[in-house]
Parts: C-alpha cells; structure tokens; sequence
C-alpha cells in the first residue's frame, strides 16, 4: 500500500502563467519527503499535481508526466476521481465537516466514492483508521459527536484518519501543523513517522525544523523573481540539504540567508 512517485518535466501553468518548471523528481515508496522553500516558489502548486487537484482550478493545467509506480495519472482517460482515492490531501486547516459526527467524518471520502459499507464493516474502518490516526482512544466515547467539538490538533488527525479510510497509497500535507499548537504539532509529527510505515508520504513545510525531524528525503524549491516560474532547485537526503547541500541556492536557504 505505497507507491514510487516520478515527475517528469512537470511544467504547471495558472492559465498563461508558469508557475512551476521543469520539475524531474523520483519519491521513493515509504518515505517522507519535505517540500521547503520561499513563499510563492510553487510548493503548493507541485503538491496539488501528484493528485490532480489542479482540475478543481479554472485555468490551471498540468504538463509533463507524473507516475504512481509506472502509470501516468495525466494519461487521457484516467478518471481524477480515482486519482485522488490513491493518493489523499491533508491541507493546511483541518477541515473535518463540522456537523457531521466524528464517525461519519471518518466515513466521508469513503461514501463520496459511492462504496457502500455494513455497518459492521465501517465500525471496524472507523476504529482502523482513527487508530491509524492516533485518535481512536481519544474519541472512542464520543464517535457520535460532531467533529468540530475537538481541538485544531484532533480534528487535523480526524482529517488524516478521513484520508487514511479511503486506503490511499500516497499521502500528500500541505503544511498539516501551521494551524496548530507546539503540542498538536508533535502528535502530528509523530503520526507522519509512523504513516511512512505504510505510505509515501510528501509533506510541504514552512518550518525547516520541521522537515529535518520528519522526512528521509527533503525538496528545496526556489523562483528567481517575482512573475518567475519556481523551480526544485535540489532533492537528496534530509541530512545531506541541511549539512552539506550541493547547490548554493539551497545552502543560502537553509542557513538563512534569505527566504
Ligand atoms: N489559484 C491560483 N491562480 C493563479 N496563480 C496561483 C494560484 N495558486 C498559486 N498561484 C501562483 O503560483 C505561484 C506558486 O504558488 P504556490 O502557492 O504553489 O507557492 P508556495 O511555494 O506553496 O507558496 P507558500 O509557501 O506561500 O504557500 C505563486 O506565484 C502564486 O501566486
């Protein structure tokens, strides 16, 4: 249940604008890598192509390939749908829906792709996958109450137990903790080390303390100027872009000189 990612000379465009050029990566299955860089370089926008959320955009279009072990998943005739069922978003604020119950939140992607469930069957997807989460024990009393009743860092992890139902074998976060206390954070970071177990998972991240704790492989992204496209600049080892990186850019960065 992971899977190899590769971009081949992903270019993403906002309409006429080029936001993203030339990206060639290859994310191992089972790992954790780090998208870092400044504001604007195109994290975001690369995150959102390995699912094709981009469709969800007016304008926006994707070129070049991305590969989930050795299929495409720009070739015509895949359904996105699909896509994003292999491959689940955690974003920025937890956004669990908020009248529904902490159960139901659980089920939701599950039921959003039409699959039907006994009601045995989902008892046990719900218990799996808030384990999954580091939740089950917090919210086992409560299942039946609405999501919204639990802290920023619980319903970040209900987002992920929602992700983890659906049995993704990728998992991408775009920023998952900048909405959440020192506290939450860490559960959240120790979760990701545990998620690798099973998942490759990609994680974009402002905080670059953060990336050296959770990731194996880091992605340093950069853009020359405003109106520029962003490109990835470097991907090696978390260890190697924080102590030794080969490219100027990237030591510049990671030593804060700048960004
Ligand atoms: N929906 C959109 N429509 C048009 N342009 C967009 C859209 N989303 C992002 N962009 C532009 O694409 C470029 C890359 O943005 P992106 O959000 O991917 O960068 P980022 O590195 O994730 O930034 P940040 O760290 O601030 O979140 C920026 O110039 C941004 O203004």
């Amino acid at each position: 249940m992971s899977k190899r990612i590769q971009a081949k000379d992903v270019n993403v465009y906002y309409g006429d604008f080029l936001a993203v050029e030339g990206v060639n990566i290859e994310i191992e299955p089972r790992t954790v890598t780090a998208f870092i860089g400044p504001s604007g370089c195109g994290k975001t926008t690369f995150l959102r192509t390995i699912n094709r959320m981009h469709e969800v955009i007016p304008g926006a279009h994707v070129k070049g390939e991305v590969l989930l072990d050795n299929d495409n998943i720009y070739e015509s005739g895949v359904d996105p749908v699909n896509v994003r069922g292999l491959v689940g978003m955690v974003f920025q604020r937890p956004n669990p829906f908020p009248t529904m119950s902490i159960r139901d939140n659980v089920l939701a992607g599950y039921k959003i792709n039409g699959r039907r469930l006994s009601s045995r069957a989902a008892d046990e997807l719900v218990e799996k996958s808030l384990t999954g989460a580091n939740l089950w024990k917090e919210v086992k009393d409560r299942l039946d109450q609405p999501g919204s009743g639990l802290s920023g860092g619980q319903q970040q992890r209900l987002c992920i137990a929602r992700t983890i139902a659906v049995e993704p074998e990728v998992i991408l976060m775009d920023e998952p903790c900048s909405a959440l206390d020192p506290i939450s954070t860490l559960a959240i970071e120790d979760l990701i080390e545990e998620l690798k177990e099973q998942y490759t998972v990609v994680i974009v991240t402002h905080n670059m303390q953060q990336a050296a704790r959770v990731s194996d492989r880091t992605g340093f992204f950069n853009i020359a100027g405003t109106g520029k496209p962003g490109h990835l600049i470097e991907y090696d080892d978390t260890e190697k872009i924080f102590s030794n990186p080969s490219n100027k850019q990237t030591e510049d960065y990671v030593s804060g000189r700048f960004g």
